[in-house]
């Protein structure tokens, strides 16, 4: 895509979640019925505050959303018990379809919501959030609820790296033109998926948070794609449809602000490997045979002054189309 053409989407299809009041989206709704999905692998800390003041704004105040699941992604901590505390429907990602097996990942737990979840649109929101507001959700569903073209909605926002203490990283000094509070984007968003995209599918380059976790879909779509059972889910819904729908059926909107719990770069480097493998097998020119479905990803530690290696297996497998899945046995 050209940089005028990446302006002109830009210029059509940005918004700002104050471009829709509340009252409007309920009435936009109408008979559409809405799922807030939150894939959880321990979050006790968090997802309660996630879930309450959701259900509060959304549900109880006003009727936007349907239902709030949290599929619980092998949590080993109190998740399952705080998000049915604070009002959620919850799920065990492997008890859910038992006979379809079971992977680690947040993609697997948003490809197993797909059958627990009744919306005919998914809102997709992190438990891990530590500075948001409700208004993510009406923001996601303006663009979904107003315009029938539109089948994707990516939110973005500032990103700011949080202290030393609230998060697991250092936010650095800033030098060399970074700006810690500026819209730069998480750590693999900009060291990975920027130039990804910039490399092999440059139509992505409007959006400005690829990577989001907070993100909307019509059930129709989601459920005819293939799905990373890790980290890449975000970046392969966007490719798989901006190729089968164009860019017109994608919008993005600015959230304000959001931030999060950090991860430790070695654990990135982990997502990063995900992602990759993902990207590669969109761009390869014949299928790769026999598809891998992990990875041995070799990190280097520090033990007593010596480096020491530590092999992690990164699991790049991916889920077939819901679409095309038979119905369980009963
Ligand atoms: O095996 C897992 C790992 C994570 N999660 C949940 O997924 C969400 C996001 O996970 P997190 O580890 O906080 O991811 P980030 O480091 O914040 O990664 C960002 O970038 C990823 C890559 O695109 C996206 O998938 C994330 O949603 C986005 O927040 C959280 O609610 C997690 O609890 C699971 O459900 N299962
Ligand atoms: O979205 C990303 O790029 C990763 O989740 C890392 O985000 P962080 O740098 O804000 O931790």
């Amino acid at each position: 895509m050209t940089d005028a053409k990446t302006e002109d989407w830009f210029g059509r299809h940005t918004h700002r979640w104050q471009d829709w009041s509340l009252p409007d989206l309920v009435a936009a709704k109408s008979g559409t019925r809405v799922s807030l999905v939150v894939p959880a692998r321990n979050e006790a800390a968090t997802v309660g505050d996630v879930v309450s003041r959701v259900r509060e704004a959304l549900v109880d105040t006003v009727a936007l959303l349907d239902e709030i699941v949290v599929i619980d992604s092998d949590s080993t901590d109190d998740t399952f018990a705080v998000a049915a505390d604070a009002g959620a429907v919850v799920h065990r990602a492997a008890d859910i379809r038992p006979d379809l097996g079971s992977t680690p990942g947040k993609g697997e737990a948003m490809w197993k919501s797909l059958f627990v979840t009744h919306g005919d649109l998914l809102v997709f929101m992190d438990a891990d959030l530590v500075d948001w507001d409700t208004h993510f959700v009406p923001g996601l569903l303006g663009p979904l609820l107003t315009d029938p073209a539109v089948e994707l909605v990516k939110g973005f926002y500032e990103r700011p790296l949080l202290p030393a203490g609230e998060g697991t990283v250092d936010p650095g000094s800033g030098d060399g033109g970074g700006d810690p509070g500026g819209l730069e984007g998480g750590r693999v968003t900009e060291l990975l998926a920027r130039p990804l995209i910039a490399l092999h599918f440059p139509e992505l380059a409007g959006l400005l948070q690829p990577l989001a976790g907070e993100w909307a879909v019509r059930r129709s779509l989601f459920a005819g794609l293939s799905v990373p059972t890790g980290y890449a889910v975000e970046l392969a819904a966007l490719v798989d449809t901006v190729r089968a729908k164009g860019m017109d059926a994608i919008a993005q909107v600015d959230l304000g602000r959001r931030a999060h719990r950090h991860q430790a770069l070695r654990d990135l480097g982990a997502m990063a490997t995900q992602i990759l493998a993902a990207a590669q097998r969109r761009t390869a020119e014949t299928p790769v045979e026999p598809v891998v479905e992990s990875l041995a990803l070799r990190q280097y530690l520090l033990q007593d002054g010596a480096p020491t290696p530590r092999t992690r297996l990164v699991d790049v497998a991916e889920r077939p189309p819901v679409a095309g899945l038979p119905e369980a046995v009963a």
